[in-house]
C-alpha cells in the first residue's frame, strides 16, 4: 500500500483554511470541493495511457494519448464524502458513482453501515473512495471489504486528513489500497477525533453542529 501526503502549497493552504475555528459551512464546503480535484489530479497522475490514431483538425491522421484499460467508480462514504464529489467529478465527469453509507457508532466508534449502490462492473473498474476523515480506519476498511466482496480488484481513496492509527489500521487489513490525503494528522483523541484535525467534517458540511 502507498500512503501519499499531498504537500502541494495549494492543498496545504486550502487545508489550512479549513482548521480554523468557526469556518462557515459555505467556505467548508467550497474546500472541501477544492481540496478534492486537487487529490483526484495527484491519484491520477499514475494512470495508464495508450496512443491512439484520430484524425486531426488538417484532415490528417495523428497520434494522441487516451486512458487505458479500466474506468474509474468514484465510492464517497455518506455523508461526509459528499462534500468532495464535486471537485472529484470535475476532473473525472464520466465516471460512474457508487454511494455508500455508513456512519461511526459515537461510543463504540465502530462503523454502522446503512446504504449501499454499487455499480454493477465494479469488479472492471478502479475504485475511488472519497471522504474527508480516516481517523480510526474503521469506515474505511468496512468499505473496502465491501467493495471486494463485490468484486472490486483495484482500489484508492482519497482524505482530507488521515490519523496515524487509521492509516496503520487500514494498511495492515488492506495492504494493496492506496491512500492519497492533504495531511497525516498527528493522533486520536480519546473520541476518537482527528488532532489537530477538522473537528466533526459531517457537521460542518451538512451544518447540523
Ligand atoms: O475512521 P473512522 O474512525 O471510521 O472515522 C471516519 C468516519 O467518520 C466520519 O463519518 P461520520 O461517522 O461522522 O458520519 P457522517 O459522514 O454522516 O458525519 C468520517 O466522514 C468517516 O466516514
Ligand atoms: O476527527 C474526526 C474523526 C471522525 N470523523 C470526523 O468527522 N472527524
Ligand atoms: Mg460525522
Amino acid at each position: 500500500m502507498a500512503v501519499k501526503e499531498i504537500k502541494h502549497p495549494l492543498v496545504q493552504h486550502k487545508l489550512g483554511l479549513m482548521r480554523e475555528q468557526g469556518i462557515s459551512s459555505k467556505n467548508f464546503r467550497a474546500l472541501a470541493s477544492e481540496i478534492g480535484s486537487l487529490l483526484t489530479y495527484e491519484a491520477t497522475r499514475d494512470l495508464e495511457s495508450e496512443s491512439v490514431e484520430i484524425t486531426g483538425w488538417q484532415d490528417t491522421p495523428i497520434t494522441i494519448q487516451q486512458l487505458k484499460g479500466k474506468k474509474i467508480t468514484i465510492v464517497p462514504i455518506l455523508r461526509a464524502g459528499l462534500g468532495m464529489l464535486d471537485g472529484v467529478m470535475q476532473l473525472i465527469p464520466s465516471a460512474r458513482v457508487s454511494v455508500v453509507g455508513l456512519y461511526r457508532n459515537e461510543e463504540s466508534l465502530q462503523p454502522v453501515a446503512y446504504f449501499d449502490k454499487v455499480v454493477k462492473d465494479v469488479e472492471d473498474r478502479t475504485a475511488l473512495i472519497v471522504d474527508p476523515m480516516l481517523a480510526t480506519g474503521g469506515t474505511l476498511i468496512a468499505t473496502i471489504d465491501l467493495l471486494k466482496q463485490k468484486g472490486c480488484k483495484h482500489i484508492m481513496g482519497l482524505f482530507l486528513v488521515a490519523a496515524p492509527e487509521g492509516i496503520e489500521a487500514v494498511t495492515t487489513a488492506h495492504p494493496d489500497v492506496d491512500i492519497y490525503t492533504a495531511s497525516i494528522d498527528e493522533k486520536l483523541n480519546d473520541q476518537g477525533y482527528i488532532l489537530p484535525g477538522l473537528g466533526d467534517a459531517g457537521d460542518k458540511l451538512f451544518g447540523t453542529r
